[in-house]
């Protein structure tokens, strides 16, 4: 900043006097710098996130939303505001967070810069105040229309995760619940099923939120059973009914339409009853009687053949498979498998993934 009686070498020497800015003109020249550094920052990460709705999933819609919003924010970007500028002087240019250097995959990186965009729109909105009230007003709209976005963006994504998953673990209970669950992740599972019948609420809950942070970590779905409950306490990303547990319309209501439903079904009736419910995917089980689900009748591959002519939507078989059946399993039409123990009782949990994947993603690549 300029202050009365400066050297200035452009002068050669000769001292100009310029007035001193006023208190008020500085405070106005700090608030320009925030809003300017603000505008940049939210078009920026906007730009990150049109990037993915175009390349990544081809959504028009969502795409055309991005780019309205940059442009309106760019319209609020005046020369004024843009000579305030001093990148120099910015002390918060090498300040980075170690989070920053790291994305565990799409869904972390979206997040990331939701949460970026929304900050900085909250700062135009309150600092925008100071200079215009129509700017306040219109960052506000602003926020709140990317707020819808990232709803509908992040419900389309695990909506998109869910068809390309092939392989499902359920979990049993386990000592080495979390080791076991790494060890299926690093062998490139991307759906987890939270499964304990018989424990209290409060492990329950510690398990839940620790499985929850595992799968965000390796970019992959937490699906939580029979729980709506747990499921939105942990912000899962769905939750598994059986046809004993709560009506898929009353969880839809409690867990809105963007988190996955699954449901339970063992026979044709079943399965046309899930579709027209509003079900995400379906269990097509039991194929193999098991102890997992003691008493309960093998559905047998005949309904699994059906479920392969006659699901319209995406559908696992479960129930007794294991590394000698699932060629089996596929042969009778199955392309997603869930399974409990062959994962939760494995020796080396990463390598029976990486089997049961092998198998299923060669007949994805054959039949198309
Ligand atoms: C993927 C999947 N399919 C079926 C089930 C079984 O659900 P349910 O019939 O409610 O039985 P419990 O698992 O609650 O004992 C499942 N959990 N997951
Ligand atoms: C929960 C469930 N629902 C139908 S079969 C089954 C259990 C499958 O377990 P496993 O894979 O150990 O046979
Ligand atoms: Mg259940």
């Amino acid at each position: 900043m300029k202050q009365a009686g400066y050297y200035d070498e452009s002068t050669n020497g000769v001292v100009v006097m310029v007035e001193p800015y006023s208190q008020k003109q500085q405070i106005q020249q700090v608030v320009y710098r925030i809003l300017d550094a603000n505008l940049d920052r939210a078009r920026e990460g906007l730009r990150v996130i049109e990037e993915w709705c175009r390349f990544g999933l081809n959504n028009v819609q969502m795409t055309s939303e991005c780019k309205q919003l940059r442009q309106e924010i760019a319209s609020w970007h005046t020369a004024e505001l843009r000579a305030a500028r001093d990148t120099l002087c910015d002390t918060g240019t090498e300040i980075t967070h170690p989070q920053e250097e790291t994305r565990s995959g799409i869904r972390a990186l979206l997040q990331a810069n939701f949460c970026r965009v929304q900050e900085a729109l909250r700062v135009l909105e309150e600092y925008g105040k100071l200079v215009n009230s129509n700017m306040g007003i219109a960052f506000k709209q602003m926020r709140y229309r990317v707020y819808t976005l990232e709803t509908n963006l992040m419900g389309y994504e695990r909506h998109q995760m869910l068809l390309r998953a092939r392989l499902y673990l359920v979990t049993s209970p386990s000592e080495n619940l979390i080791g076991t669950v790494e060890a299926a992740l690093k062998g490139g599972l991307t759906l987890i099923q939270y499964r304990d019948k018989n424990a209290d609420d409060t492990l329950r809950l510690d398990l839940a939120v620790s499985l929850r942070d595992l799968c965000r970590n390796y970019g992959a779905l937490f699906i939580v059973n029979d729980r709506v409950d747990l499921a939105l306490a942990v912000d899962a990303d769905g939750v598994h009914l059986g046809q004993q547990d709560m009506p898929i319309s009353v969880a839809r209501q409690l867990l809105g339409p963007q988190r996955l439903i699954g449901r339970s079904t063992t026979n044709p009736q079943e399965m046309q009853q899930a579709i027209a419910d509003g079900a995400d995917y379906i269990g097509v089980g039991p194929v193999y009687e098991t102890p997992t689900k003691e008493g309960k009748a093998a559905a047998g591959l005949e309904y699994v053949q059906y479920a392969a002519q006659h699901s319209t939507i995406p559908w696992f078989a479960i129930g007794g498979i294991d590394t000698s059946n699932i060629n089996d399993v596929i042969d009778a039409g199955a392309s997603r498998v869930a399974v409990v123990r062959s994962l939760m009782q494995a020796e080396q949990p990463t390598l029976v993934t990486q089997y049961l994947l092998s198998q299923l993603n060669r007949i994805q690549s054959e039949r198309k």
